[in-house]
């Protein structure tokens, strides 16, 4: 099974860069991607895609026929795609043996894909069909200032428990600052609180107690370097997918699994219970006397079986003698 990757970043990251970059690496070696995107308002895109949302459906129509602005409109267009991703995942399963990897690039404006029905809906498919993981993209360059780092991350944390998929944080630009300072600082809070002393501000301030909270939420993240610009730290972004696939197979698979049993066990005890009522109800309305609608139906089904039985006779009497007949 292929695994997939859901590019994900604050705009201008560099996701379709880097979608670009890992299309061209990936048929160097030979094992192409199946690349999807799912950013109706790109106007280049500069690799070629096997599902491109643009296809079917055009934003700007939908900016005029719903009266919006460019990006409710590139909201609803991708809920409006999202209606139809079961077809795009049977596309995908129709190719799943001959790829290794599907990369999803999504809108620039992180919050529509992350905080909309058509986030929840591509992410949930993709789930229940493949080993999926996010990649969040960060773009190092400005991730220097240590509040925009932390900003990063708080989106990256409130994903991470959304989606509960697990999530490779992908340092980006690395040709013009290296990461390594970063990723040091989601392990040593002391570095990130001396950079934040050199300029305290009421900002600066909740970043420090914010990097406390977020000790945990480290732990459960990977991290890459690359360029998507010359292409360095590939083979490191790759290891770190292989990984995200085996946490997939070993947790997130289970507990899809236990969810899938949970759901079923819950709904025969809703369809049993809901026989159950139906049952007690024909019962007390038969038993009461008084005219109600179980009663009715009741008696109705009564007659019923006799008229079968007594081969069109209508009536009690009528029956009991085509049984004495025969
Ligand atoms: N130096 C350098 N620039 C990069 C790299 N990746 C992307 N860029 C530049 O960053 C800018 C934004 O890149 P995009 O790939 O369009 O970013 P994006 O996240 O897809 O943008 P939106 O979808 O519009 O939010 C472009 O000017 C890229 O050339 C990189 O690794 N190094």
């Amino acid at each position: 099974m292929p695994s997939v990757c859901l590019v994900i970043g604050m705009a201008g990251c560099g996701k379709t860069s880097l979608m670009q970059r890992v299309n061209a690496y990936l048929h160097s070696r030979e094992a192409p991607p199946y690349v999807i995107n799912l950013d109706p308002a790109v106007t280049n895109l500069p690799y070629d895609a096997n599902v491109d949302i643009r296809d079917t459906v055009n934003y700007k129509a939908v900016m005029k026929e719903y009266n919006l602005g460019p990006n409710g409109a590139i909201l609803t267009a991708a809920n409006l795609f999202a209606t139809r991703f079961d077809q795009v995942v049977n596309l995908c399963e129709r190719r799943a043996k001959e790829i290794d990897h599907i990369f999803v690039d999504t809108p620039g404006q992180i919050e529509i894909f992350t905080w909309s029905a058509s986030g929840a809906i591509v992410s949930e498919t993709f789930a229940s069909a493949f080993p999926t993981c996010i990649l969040y993209v960060m773009d190092t360059v400005r991730s220097q200032d240590p509040q925009c780092f932390m900003s990063n991350m708080l989106q990256a944390v409130s994903i991470l428990y959304k989606f509960r998929l697990p999530m490779v944080l992908v340092f980006n630009k690395i040709d013009v600052v290296r990461h390594e300072t970063q990723a040091e600082w989601m392990t040593d809070f002391e570095k990130f609180h001396a950079v934040l002393d050199e300029n305290p501000t009421f900002a600066s301030d909740l970043s420090r107690s914010m990097s406390l909270v977020l000790d945990e939420f480290y732990k459960h993240l990977r991290v890459a370097g690359v360029s998507a610009m010359t292409g360095e730290g590939m083979e490191g972004l790759f290891e770190q997918i292989e990984r995200s696939r085996k946490e997939y197979l070993a947790e997130y698979l289970p507990e899809l699994n236990a969810k899938k049993e949970e759901n079923r066990v819950r709904e025969e005890t809703r369809r049993a219970e809901a026989l159950e009522k139906l049952r007690r109800d024909a019962e007390d309305g038969g038993g009461g006397g008084g005219g109600g609608r179980g009663e009715t139906v009741v008696m109705d089904m009564k007659r019923d079986v006799k008229r079968e039985g007594s081969g069109g006779e209508e009536g009690e009497e009528g029956g009991e003698e085509d049984d004495e007949d025969a």
